[in-house]
């Protein structure tokens, strides 16, 4: 038997950094959803555990044990083997949660491969802030350091969705570390909407707190943020995570992808991609 997980983008539309734990970690409250571009994992039962990495994005991602799907599987307590071709199709250490959606991916795949019950909560955050919340993608709130989830409110039955990443590895400790102010006030109760251009119209009140200290480091964001802003339709641009992938918000998919094709050729070295939300429910 073949298992298949697919381990799909994270957007955090918002991003308020509400507080510092003592252990120096973040409270965030994070309105997150996913996007249906993404990475492909193939599990395949075998006597040994190995990874093969392959895919457009393959290069520079670790195949040895710094990879968090390597990570994943260690968590079973009586894994046995398992070959995992990960096809690697979203940037790295961009801010869509590349290496936490592939980690939740190889846990959802590795548990039905092994038929074992899914590592404890705690076992799943150590791999990472933003692993719980890939475990099951759909929109959600996430709160805590990102162990806190909480249902989403109603997302518009249609919406079109552009990610763009300008070829910047930004790392998310030194972003948050370059943060000014860390208290900031939470996100009001999200009221749910039946179309994009009201949701992008209370976002656009809300806030990415990582962003202003990410473009102090990569001044690109301002033009990738940019460039999406004055394609035609675009409701919303704002930064995901801590960067640098940002994204646009339309009424429709056509419309992102007709954006992702002015964007594309004018900047060849930048990620461009449209999409439409995802959800496993
Ligand atoms: C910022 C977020 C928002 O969704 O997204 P990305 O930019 O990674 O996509 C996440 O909180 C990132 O989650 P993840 O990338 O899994 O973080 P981890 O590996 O646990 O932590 C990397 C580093 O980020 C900082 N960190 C992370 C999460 C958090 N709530 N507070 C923090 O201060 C810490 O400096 C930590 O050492
Ligand atoms: N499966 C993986 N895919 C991508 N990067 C990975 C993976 N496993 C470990 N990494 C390491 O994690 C770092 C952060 O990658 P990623 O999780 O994509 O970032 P972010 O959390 O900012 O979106 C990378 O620089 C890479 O070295």
């Amino acid at each position: 038997m073949t298992v298949e997980a697919f381990a799909p983008a994270k957007i955090n539309l918002t991003l308020h950094v509400t507080g510092q734990r003592a252990d120096g970690y973040h409270l965030l409250d994070s309105l997150v959803i996913f996007a249906d571009a993404g990475d492909r994992l193939t599990l395949a039962p075998s006597d040994g555990l190995s990874l093969t990495v392959t895919g457009p994005r393959a290069a520079g991602v670790p195949t040895d044990g710094r990879n968090l799907v390597l990570k994943a599987a260690d968590l079973f307590p009586d894994g046995q083997g398992a070959a995992i071709t990960l096809d690697k199709h979203l940037p790295a250490a961009a801010g869509i949660g590349g290496g936490s959606s592939d980690a939740a991916a190889a846990l959802r795949g590795l548990s039905e491969l092994w038929n074992r019950p899914l590592p404890d909560a705690q076992a799943v955050l150590s791999l990472g802030a933003d692993v719980p919340v890939c475990l099951a993608p759909r929109a959600v709130r996430m709160r805590g350091v990102g162990e806190e989830i909480l249902d989403g409110p109603r997302l518009p039955d249609r919406m079109g969705l552009l990610l763009v990443n300008p070829g910047l590895e930004v790392s998310t400790p030194a972003v948050f570390k370059a943060l000014e102010r860390k208290d900031n006030p939470p996100l009001p109760h999200p009221p749910g909407w039946s179309s994009a251009g009201a949701m992008a119209h209370w976002l656009a009140e809300q806030r990415n707190d990582l962003e202003p200290p990410a473009r102090r480091l990569a001044p690109e964001i301002r033009q990738v943020l940019d460039a999406i802003a004055a394609t035609e339709g675009c409701l919303l641009s704002r930064m995901s995570g801590s960067g640098a992938t940002c994204f646009g918000i339309y009424e429709t998919r056509a419309q992102a992808e007709a954006a992702a094709r002015i964007i594309a050729p004018a900047a060849p070295h930048w990620w461009v991609q449209a999409a439409s939300p995802y959800s496993a429910a």
